[in-house]
């Protein structure tokens, strides 16, 4: 039998709007030094890209330098706050439970490959209710590397026991679109997730700004048996 069809699912500005809580923990550390908040629509593509990129950016836009030492410190009480307040403002994106019950209903695996850190990604997954929609989570430390290396890709299909060939991504940045070549699978990429360029100028298989598009798109990248059209 071939292996099930499989969806790879980036987690941050794709599967879950996490910009309100990552931004509420930075400007409580901002604040717990007596720094000004910075309002989280200057942070942009940043949600995507770790507690530290945004700790940085905080503290430069209050002029104090990001030593690393401080940086590491800061990152801790960054964690503490974040796990404690994960799903405050955090949400799926609109049609996004929907859209994990109707493939599943199909037979495809769906898996979340993200560059947060597993210890951050399952209880926020948990505190939603999410967790049981996934056949594997995959972390950037549940691997020796994180996107956009192709082994976490691959690692979240073949815990899902699912195959390469017949796997897609679904991503929000380049780190996602650049880990699915990696890994030799087609990307879908959406458009209201955290992204510096625009998705457009970053060359996916195809675009999506609903989730509702999701079967449509993955049917138009033809290659993949036990989508809609043959499921
Ligand atoms: O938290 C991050 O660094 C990015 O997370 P993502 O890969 O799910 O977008
Ligand atoms: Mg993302």
């Amino acid at each position: 039998m071939p292996a099930a069809p499989t969806l790879v699912f980036d987690l941050d500005g794709t599967l879950v709007d996490t910009m309100g809580d990552l931004s509420a923990t930075l400007n409580a550390v901002l604040a717990s030094l007596g720094h000004a908040p910075v309002p989280p629509e200057s942070l942009g593509s940043l949600f995507g890209q770790g507690a530290r990129a945004l700790l940085q950016r905080g503290l430069a836009d209050n002029g104090v330098t990001a030593e690393p030492e401080l940086i590491e410190t800061l990152y801790a009480r960054f964690l503490d706050h974040y796990l404690a307040n994960i799903a405050v403002h955090s949400r799926p994106f609109p049609g996004v439970i929907a859209t994990l019950q109707r493939f599943r209903a199909r037979g495809w695996r769906c898996t979340i490959c993200t560059n947060k850190p597993e210890y951050l990604a399952r209880p926020l997954l948990a505190a939603l209710g999410m967790t049981g929609h996934f056949d594997a989570i995959v972390g950037s430390d549940t691997f020796s590397c994180a996107k956009p290396h192709a082994e976490p890709v691959l690692g979240a299909i073949a815990r899902a026991e699912g195959s390469p060939a017949r796997a897609i991504m679904v991503g929000d940045s380049k780190t996602d679109i650049d880990a699915a070549r990696a890994a030799g699978i087609p990307v879908v990429a959406v458009t209201f997730g955290y992204t510096s360029v625009p998705v457009e100028e970053l060359a996916p298989d195809a675009i999506i700004s609903h989730f509702d598009a999701l079967d449509a798109a993955v049917e138009r990248l033809g290659t993949l048996p036990g989508t809609a059209a043959s499921a």
